[in-house]
């Protein structure tokens, strides 16, 4: 048995060789860069105008118009003192524009531009380079892609990226009493959710599941279910059978199939019965069966590793402490993860923290984490783990 701290390190210390790969940048969203990105030229890349208005040569409360220029127009407009040119946003402002001004502040009077008041030097020109050089790097090696992130790497005329490799993940769920949802369900029987619940959770934070199996609790049919898994997978989760029931066979199936333990057992609530292994480059955690331990421990200890697999600079789910909003005493003699809602600033612990119970983490999105037989008053600070 491990504490949740040994757990951590040893997960997030794994040497592990993410794999890169070029996508095409409307496929990159939640990827990590695998190069730093170079601005290829300076943004903005010539001196434009942020407004619609008139383009104006010298400081001057009169102006005379000469011409227009709209975004795009490559044609190159030259103005003389006390010249005005029309110009929209974003067009390339002529050469010796001392200034824009924005056409609400201005009266035509044929070809007399009048202003109501002087312009300020530089007022609404957006500068070369104003937001970054060419040669610089916009984004470093690592970067989280975001849709901001997307929109400025198209911005560069970029549209391949060299990202780091989401892993392959592969779901393995074990128990007899397990029916997939649609089916009949006979007495003592219950439906299978945790695969589902699990390859969601991998959804939302940008993973993919490649595949899923139902086994029932037969050694060899397990045993043979994990060989098969391994093949081609870099994460494998597996759910239920891993206490210490005489029904319980994945453990061993798994040291028969020459998987490393890397630990067995974490001193926690909920999870107990956690596993974490490691077969050369594929790493397995077997996940206790009951649904709201499998998804705490797929929240906490799994996700740390999916993203160090793909390069993220994430190492697990955000955190922050937040104020409680009601006396509560831990009576488990384990460190606990409790589900728990935030609302506004403030933070209650739910009703139904078994953990066979998973309402309450469905109508909740954090988890608050208290040390054993620990008490906490109203008002005092608690670490949340958000989950929504
Ligand atoms: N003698 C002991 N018994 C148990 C201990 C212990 O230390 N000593 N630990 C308990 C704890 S804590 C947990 S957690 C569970 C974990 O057991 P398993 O991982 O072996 O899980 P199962 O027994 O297979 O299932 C537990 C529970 O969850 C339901 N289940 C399983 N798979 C699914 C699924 N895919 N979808 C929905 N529900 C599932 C299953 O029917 C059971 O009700 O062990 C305690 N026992
Ligand atoms: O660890 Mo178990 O998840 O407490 O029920």
């Amino acid at each position: 048995m491990v504490t949740i701290e040994e757990a951590l390190k040893i997960i997030k210390g794994q040497q592990v060789r993410p794999k890169t790969e070029c996508r095409k940048l409307k496929d990159c969203l939640g990827y990590s860069l695998s190069k730093d990105i170079i601005a290829p030229f300076a943004m903005p890349s010539f001196d434009n105008s942020a407004m619609d208005g008139y383009a104006l040569c010298g400081i001057f409360r009169e102006y005379i118009i000469k011409g227009e220029i709209a975004a795009g127009d490559t044609r190159q407009l030259e103005l003389k003192e006390g010249e005005a040119a029309r110009i929209f946003t974003g067009a390339k402002i002529p050469e010796n524009t001392t200034a824009v001004m924005m056409q609400e502040k201005t009266t035509v009077i044929g070809d007399k531009l009048l202003l109501e008041q002087e312009p300020r030097e530089g007022q609404n020109i957006r500068r070369k380079g104003g937001e970054f050089t060419k040669k610089q790097v916009v984004f470093e090696n690592g970067y989280s892609i975001t849709p901001a992130g997307i929109g400025l790497i198209g911005s560069l005329g970029i549209e391949k990226v060299d990202v780091f490799r989401k892993p392959v993940i592969n779901l393995i769920t074990t128990g007899n009493e397990l029916v997939a949802p649609g089916k009949p369900k006979g007495e003592g029987q219950i439906y299978e959710s945790n695969s589902f619940a699990l390859a969601a959770a991998c959804e939302k934070y940008g993973f993919q599941c490649q595949g899923k199996k139902q086994i029932e609790d037969n050694f060899e049919a397990i045993k043979a279910g994990i060989k098969d898994s391994l093949e081609n997978t870099e994460v494998l989760i597996l759910s239920g059978g891993i206490s210490v029931g005489d029904y319980d066979f994945v453990k061993q199936a798994l040291e028969e199939n020459g998987v490393e333990e890397l630990f067995y057992k974490v001193f926690q609530k909920p999870g107990k019965p956690l596993y974490f292994g490691r077969k050369e480059d594929t790493f397995v955690f077997a996940l206790p069966g009951n649904p709201a331990s499998s998804l705490s421990c797929f929240y906490i200890y799994v996700l740390p590793l999916l993203y160090k697999l793909s390069g993220s600079p994430k190492n697990g789910l955000e955190h922050y402490a937040f104020s409680i909003s009601h006396d509560f005493e831990n009576r488990s003699d384990r460190p606990s993860f409790l589900k728990a809602r935030i609302d506004t600033k403030e933070v209650a612990i739910l009703n139904g923290q078994g953990s066979s119970m998973i309402q309450s983490m469905a109508l909740g999105n954090a988890l608050i984490f208290l040390d054993a037989e620990t008490s906490v008053k109203k008002g005092d600070l608690v670490e949340c783990y958000l989950i929504s």
